[in-house]
C-alpha cells in the first residue's frame, strides 16, 4: 500500500514551510519532493492520496510522559481511550508511566500494556517500569527482566524514590544495561499533606504549601548520584527556579542529565488558579511567575530539553472531592499543541520549529528513539495541524475519559486534524 499526502505544508532545515508531496510506504516515508500539481488525479487506483490542503504536516508528536490508568483505573482512562485522545492531540509515540495497578514493576505487565496498545492499535506506546516495587520504595524490580520484557526506563513517578542509597542502587543497575532513570522529585518531608504551591495561593485559602525545594532537593541529590554513576538521567515534570539551577550547572559540567517540562508549568502560575476547583490541581503544583519565566526560559536555552503532557486523567467524581482531597493531575494530550501554539508561536516568542523540535526530535534524541523526523527511512508517523482554526477547548469532547484540565473554554488555534502511524490514518477531525 502506497500513501501519498498532497499539499503539506513541511518545515524545512530553515524552519521554513515548504508545500510538500510525502510518499509512504510499507509504514515508512519513501520520499518527500516539491509538490507537483494534478499529482491528485495521477495517482493509480492502489495509492491512497491525503489532500492536506496546505496545512502543516509535522513528524508525529512524541510524549515522553503519560498516564494510560490500565491496568487497575479503567474508570479513569484505559489503554485504549488514552491512545485515542494521544492520536487526537496530534502524539503517535507516548511512553506511559508503571503507577497502574498492579504496578507496572513485572514483566507480566509490561507486556500486558504493550499487547492491550496493540490491540488498540492506534498510537505507538512506550511502557516505564517502576524503579520499586509497588513504588513503595522499599526494594528494587528486576531491571534485566523488564527491560528485556520491553520497559524502556525506570521511574516511580507519582512518588520520588525517598531514599539516596535506593536510588544509587538503582541508577548504578540501570547504568549497566544502559538503559535511563526517569524521577518525579519530590521529598516527602517536605510536602505532607499540602495540595498547592507555597504561595500567596495557599496562604489565602489556608492550604499548606508544597515549598520548591521538595523538588530541587531530589534534583541536586540525583544529579550527584547520576555523576558518581554515569547513568542517563532524565528529570520529570521540572517546575522551579531552583531545579533548572542545578540541571544548568550539571549540563555544563557534563553529567548524563535531560529534563522535560509540561504545557502547563509554562503557562500557568498560581495567581491563575481561579478558586478551590481542583482541575488546578497536579504534581508538581503551578508555582510562580517567576517559576514559569525561569521553565520558558529553559526550555528556549536547551537546559530542559523537551516538552511532555503529564496527562493524568482523574474521574469527574474523584476531582469533585475538592483542593485538599482531590488527586493531583490534569489531562494533557488534546491541548498541549494548540495551547502551545497559541502562546508561544502565534504571539511571537518562539518559531513553529522551535515547538515542534522540543515535542519530535527532541525527545527522539534524549531517549533513542527511530521517530520525530521527516526523511526518506523514517517511520511515517506524521501529524496534520490546522494553523489557522480557532476554537474553544471542549472537555466534553475528549476522547480521553478524563475531563479534568483547566484549560475548559479556553480559545485556541492550532488544532491537529489527521495523525498517522506507521502510515495508517489513526485519527481524522473529519
Ligand atoms: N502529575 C500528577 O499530578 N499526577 C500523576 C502522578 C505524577 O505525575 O506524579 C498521576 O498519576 O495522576
Ligand atoms: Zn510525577
Ligand atoms: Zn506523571
Amino acid at each position: 500500500m502506497r500513501l501519498v499526502i498532497i499539499n503539506a505544508n513541511i518545515l524545512n532545515a530553515d524552519g521554513e514551510l515548504k508545500l510538500s508531496r510525502i510518499t509512504v510506504r510499507n509504514g515508512m516515508i519513501e520520499s518527500i519532493a516539491v509538490n507537483e500539481a494534478g499529482e491528485a488525479a495521477a495517482a493509480d487506483p492502489e495509492t491512497r492520496v491525503i489532500d492536506a490542503g496546505g496545512k502543516l504536516v509535522a513528524p508525529g508528536f512524541i510524549d515522553m510522559h503519560v498516564h494510560l490508568r490500565e491496568p487497575g483505573f479503567e474508570h479513569k482512562e484505559t489503554i485504549e481511550t488514552g491512545s485515542r485522545s494521544a492520536a487526537k492531540g496530534g502524539f503517535t509515540t507516548i511512553a506511559c508511566m508503571p503507577n497502574t495497578r498492579p504496578v507496572t514493576d513485572n514483566p507480566e505487565t509490561v507486556k500486558f500494556v504493550k499487547q492491550k496498545a496493540g490491540e488498540a492499535g492506534l498510537v505507538n506506546v512506550l511502557p516505564y517500569a517502576a524503579i520499586t516495587k509497588s513504588e513503595l520504595g522499599r526494594e528494587l524490580t528486576d531491571f534485566a527482566a523488564l527491560k528485556e520484557a520491553g520497559a524502556i526506563g525506570f521511574t516511580d513517578d507519582g512518588v520520588g524514590v525517598q531514599s539516596a542509597q535506593m536510588m544509587k542502587d538503582a541508577m548504578k543497575l540501570a547504568a549497566s544495561l544502559d538503559i535511563p532513570v526517569i524521577a518525579h522529585c519530590e521529598d516527602n518531608s517536605l510536602v505532607e499533606g499540602a495540595p498547592v504551591a507555597e504561595g500567596e495561593f495557599a496562604k489565602r485559602h489556608g492550604l499548606k504549601g508544597i515549598p520548591n525545594e521538595s523538588e530541587a532537593i531530589h534534583v541536586g541529590r540525583d544529579i550527584l548520584l547520576a555523576e558518581a554513576t554515569g547513568v542517563h538521567y532524565h528529570v520529570c515534570h521540572v517546575s522551579t527556579e531552583q531545579s533548572i539551577r542545578l540541571i544548568r550547572q550539571a549540563k555544563e559540567i557534563g553529567i548524563n542529565v535531560t529534563a522535560e517540562v509540561c504545557p502547563h508549568h509554562l503557562i500557568l502560575s498560581d495567581d491563575d488558579i481561579p478558586g478551590l476547583d481542583a482541575n488546578w490541581k497536579m504534581n508538581p503544583p503551578l508555582r510562580s511567575r517567576r517559576d514559569v519565566e525561569a521553565c520558558i526560559a529553559a526550555l528556549e536555552d536547551g537546559t530542559i530539553d523537551i516538552i511532555v503532557t503529564d496527562h493524568a486523567p482523574h474521574s469527574e467524581e474523584e476531582k469533585a472531592k475538592g483542593m485538599q482531597l482531590a488527586p493531583f493531575g490534569i489531562v494533557g494530550f488534546e491541548t498541549a499543541f494548540p495551547l502551545l501554539y497559541t502562546k508561544f508561536v502565534s504571539e511571537g516568542r518562539w518559531t513553529l520549529g522551535m515547538l515542534v523540535q522540543r515535542m519530535t526530535a527532541g525527545p527522539a534524541k534524549v531517549f533513542g528513539l527511530q521517530a520525530g523526523r521527516l526523511a526518506p527511512g523514517a517511520p511515517a508517523d506524521l501529524t496534520i495541524v490546522d494553523l489557522e482554526e480557532e476554537r474553544a477547548v471542549d472537555p466534553s469532547a475528549f476522547a480521553s475519559k478524563g475531563r479534568n484540565t483547566p484549560f475548559a473554554g479556553w480559545k485556541l488555534k492550532g488544532w491537529p486534524v489527521a495523525t498517522i502511524v506507521g502510515g495508517n490514518l489513526v485519527w481524522s477531525e473529519a
